[in-house]
């Protein structure tokens, strides 16, 4: 299978080809590139400026990937990049604003819940997104961070109340908020072939930082979960039962905490892959034996 990676990019108009080149299906199921890949750069553009010859490039690549995308899926992914990015600025006033008034984190996650479950819930369209093929990115890389946060969000915050006050769920609303503003608008701003420099890097930058973040949270959060649920039995079908099947919650919260181990390192690396790709215009080419 795919062993290694190519740099290749073409001078002056390279960078936007390099963005616009896109790998071949991955080997393995997370990744976009084979884990032995190499890469190598092939142009730079971190400093934003790549000329006349450039932009005339970048403007030929938006319109070429809007037509491919078509009209109707351009209009509602721009609605709904806007939506979010709205939905979660106000969740980010609304913490903000909570914070300065009580001077404490506590309640905080009572006062801006249904916000929260709204549009995180809102965000499962993404895997939608992808399985009709409306947006490039792959099923199982935006099925595993869908699902994790919206498991997060309903079986675990929402259900298990003693836990609604604790430090790390702040951590990962902060790391979440963030990173999804960004984000949106990047998208956004990309769909309306006005990207600002700044939100591109932020996009491509910001996430070093927020995802271990945001994953500590979460991970800190459902360590703290542990006591009760095992206390209550919560979520948990005891034997004997007409079905003859069991179930315990609490062995199930421990199995996905330990999913993050080999989960975590492959979404990051991808992120990884997708900054050197955006922002170095590195085209990582696999190449079969
Ligand atoms: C049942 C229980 C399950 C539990 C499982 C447990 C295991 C979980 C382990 C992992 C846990 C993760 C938890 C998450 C925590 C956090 O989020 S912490 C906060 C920090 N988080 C981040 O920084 C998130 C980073 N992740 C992402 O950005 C995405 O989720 C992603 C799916 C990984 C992004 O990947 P991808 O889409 O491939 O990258 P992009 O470069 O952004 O986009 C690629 C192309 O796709 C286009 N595109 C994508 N979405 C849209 C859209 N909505 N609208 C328009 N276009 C879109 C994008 O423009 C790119 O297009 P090209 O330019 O043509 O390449």
């Amino acid at each position: 299978m795919g062993r290694l990676t190519e740099a290749a990019a073409a001078a002056g108009g390279g960078a936007s080809a390099a963005r616009s080149a896109r790998p071949p299906p991955a080997p393995l199921p997370l990744s976009s590139t084979s884990p032995g890949c190499a890469a190598t750069m092939a142009s730079s553009e971190e400093d934003g400026t790549n000329g006349g010859a450039s932009e005339a490039g970048d403007e030929r690549e938006a319109a070429g990937k809007r037509r491919r995308r078509g009209l109707l899926a351009t209009a509602w992914l721009t609605f709904y990049n806007i939506a979010m990015t709205a939905g979660w600025l106000v969740l980010a006033i609304a913490m903000v604003r909570f914070y300065m008034e009580k001077g404490t984190h506590k309640g905080l996650y009572k006062s801006i819940q249904k916000t929260l479950k709204f549009f995180q819930t809102f965000a499962l369209l993404e895997i939608v997104h992808c399985l009709i093929g409306i947006v490039p990115t792959s099923v199982l890389v935006a099925g595993v961070q869908v699902s994790s946060r919206i498991f997060m969000v309903w079986l675990v915050t929402h259900s298990i109340k003693p836990i609604q006050n604790e430090e790390s769920v702040v951590l990962f609303l902060v790391a979440w908020t963030v990173t999804e503003i960004t984000r949106y608008s990047f998208y956004t701003f990309s769909l309306l072939d006005h990207l600002p420099y700044f939100v591109k890097w932020a996009r491509y930058n910001f996430f070093i930082i927020l995802y271990p973040v945001g994953v500590a949270g979460e991970l800190l959060t459902i360590y703290t979960a542990l006591p009760y649920v095992r206390k209550t039995g919560m979520f948990s079908i005891r034997l004997p039962n007409k079905y003859n099947v069991s179930f315990d919650y609490y062995y199930f919260l421990l199995i996905t905490m330990a999913s993050y181990i080999p989960l975590f390192p492959q979404l990051y690396f991808h992120m990884l892959r997708q900054r050197r790709k955006v922002l170095h215009g590195e085209v990582i080419v696999e190449k079969d034996d």
